[in-house]
């Protein structure tokens, strides 16, 4: 098959770090956005990735398809009562806010309330605000701080994890503890721009060989975790969804 100069830019993967999508080619990745995941995006959600997108860390934000599916989760296993680590400015978080029901919380930590505080007027907007408590600072120690309270053992249907990689191991011995028997955590980036599988000397960001080896070391010790069930999606920059099983 003849292919001209436009299909084959199309079909050569992306390099850089415009997005995180681990999908053949950006022209795929366009079209599931396109035609399955901005229609029936939130307004709010639209606002707050639009703003997000002026910001110099905004390859940080949580792809607007993951959202879709953080959504789809939050809503089939009915939680009510969410954490989430490592906020930004706040897609992932308003994305669960949105999800869950009135009277549904979510816990939302992070070392910067400045990023918060940018995605706040909008999540305020959205009439959601009422369903967030926000604490600042590294998320270790706030952990610690819930689980001396034996009512914060197993109190949390659904956990989402997009902080520090080299620091997942450390949430993992925590959140398992914060999450009830049959209640779901998700880790994100756990194929961390297709490094995982790329070879040690192959070229990559300075950021991303950095804590490729952490990333790795995580996927290997959920594989071995007997306590969940694991399920490793390619969605964005790959998302594991493990399953408390006890
Ligand atoms: C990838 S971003 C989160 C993206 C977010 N989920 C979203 O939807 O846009 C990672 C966030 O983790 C925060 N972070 C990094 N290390 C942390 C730590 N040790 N404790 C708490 N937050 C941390 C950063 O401040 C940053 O906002």
């Amino acid at each position: 098959m003849a292919v001209n100069n436009e299909e084959k830019q199309q079909l050569i993967p992306h390099t850089d770090l415009v997005h995180k999508s681990l999908l053949q080619s950006d022209a795929l990745y366009e079209y599931i956005l396109e035609t399955s995941v901005f229609p029936r995006e939130h307004p709010c959600l639209k606002e707050l990735r639009e703003l997000t997108e002026n910001h110099s860390q905004k390859i940080m934000a949580t792809p607007a398809d993951e959202g879709q599916l953080i959504s789809m989760l939050i809503k089939l296993i009915n939680a009510k009562n969410t954490l989430e680590i490592g906020v930004y400015t706040g897609y992932s978080l308003l994305t669960t806010a949105l999800a869950l029901p009135s009277d549904g919380k979510v816990l939302a930590l992070d070392m910067s309330r400045e990023y918060y505080e940018m995605g706040l007027p909008i999540i305020e907007k959205a009439g959601v605000a009422h369903k967030i408590d926000f604490r600042q600072g590294p998320a270790l120690p706030l952990l610690d701080q819930l689980l001396q309270d034996e009512n914060n053992k197993g109190a949390f249907d659904f956990i989402f994890v997009d902080a520090d990689k080299n620091n997942y191991i450390n949430y993992h011995k925590r959140v398992l503890d914060l999450v009830k028997v049959g209640g779901l955590i998700g880790y994100d980036n756990t194929l961390w721009v297709g490094s995982v599988a790329a070879p040690d000397d192959a070229p990559m960001h300075s950021f991303i060989m950095n804590l490729r080896g952490y990333v790795i070391e995580f996927n290997k010790y959920l594989a071995q975790d007997l306590r969940i069930e694991i399920c490793q999606l390619s969605v964005g920059d790959g998302i594991t969804l493990c399953r408390r099983i006890y």
